[in-house]
């Protein structure tokens, strides 16, 4: 049988940070025919993200940092996420500890697997492991904040589960994967979800 997709060829168009390639592929269609396209895919490694959720309290703990493509894109650029990074060679559950550790100065508890997410499958190969993880007084290590030599600054914002669902509803929380972990443990703590 002749396969869906050829490819033809892969050409770099930007190697930095993050590296930009082009794909010319041949795909079969159903009718039989074949349509050549052109498709872009940039490449800057897999990440890992982690909600951290005190259950006494039902607070949750985000941080609050610069991004420049929300800037470009004419929105506010200071986002509300959960603690996230790439995976820099590490699996994504210790990428998810390490993260938490960096970014909100707390090492999880009780961390476990949600799913994983592209975020945006069309033209961004990364692929994010989401995990659920506790904090309290007792998982507190340090002010958390990132690194500032690579050029991190977070703001660690401690606030009610039902207050991060409304901001979501409100638009003020636009992240991707934070929407997908808070609106996963409502779900959970509803018994609608594991
Ligand atoms: N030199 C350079 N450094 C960069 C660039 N972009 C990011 N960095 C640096 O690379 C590091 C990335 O930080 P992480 O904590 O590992 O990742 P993240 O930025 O939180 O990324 C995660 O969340 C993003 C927002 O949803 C995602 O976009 C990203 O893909 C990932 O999942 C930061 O120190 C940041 O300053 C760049 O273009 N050039
Ligand atoms: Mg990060």
């Amino acid at each position: 049988m002749e396969e869906k997709i050829t490819l033809i060829k892969t050409e770099v168009l930007s190697a930095s940070w993050g590296k930009l390639t082009r794909a010319t592929l041949d795909y079969r269609r159903e009718d039989g025919s074949v349509q050549r396209l052109v498709r872009e895919n940039y490449d800057h490694g897999n990440a890992a993200a982690l909600l951290l959720f005190n259950g006494d309290t039902r607070h949750v703990l985000l941080v609050r940092q610069y991004r420049y493509p929300v800037q470009a894109n004419g929105d506010p650029a200071f986002l509300l996420e959960v603690c996230a990074g790439l995976l820099d060679g590490d699996d994504p559950l210790a990428c998810a500890r390490r993260e938490a550790l960096e970014e909100t100065g707390h090492a999880p508890e009780d961390v476990a697997f949600v799913c994983d997410a592209y975020m945006s499958p069309g033209s961004v190969q990364e692929k994010v492991s989401l995990f659920l993880g506790r904090y309290g007084a007792d998982t507190y290590r340090t002010a958390g904040g990132g690194l500032a030599e690579e050029g991190e600054e977070l703001e660690v914002v401690e606030l009610p589960l039902e207050e991060a669902l409304a901001m979501v509803h409100r638009g003020e929380i636009t992240d991707g994967k934070t929407i997908i972990l808070l609106q996963h443990l409502a779900l959970k703590l509803a018994g609608l979800a594991q």
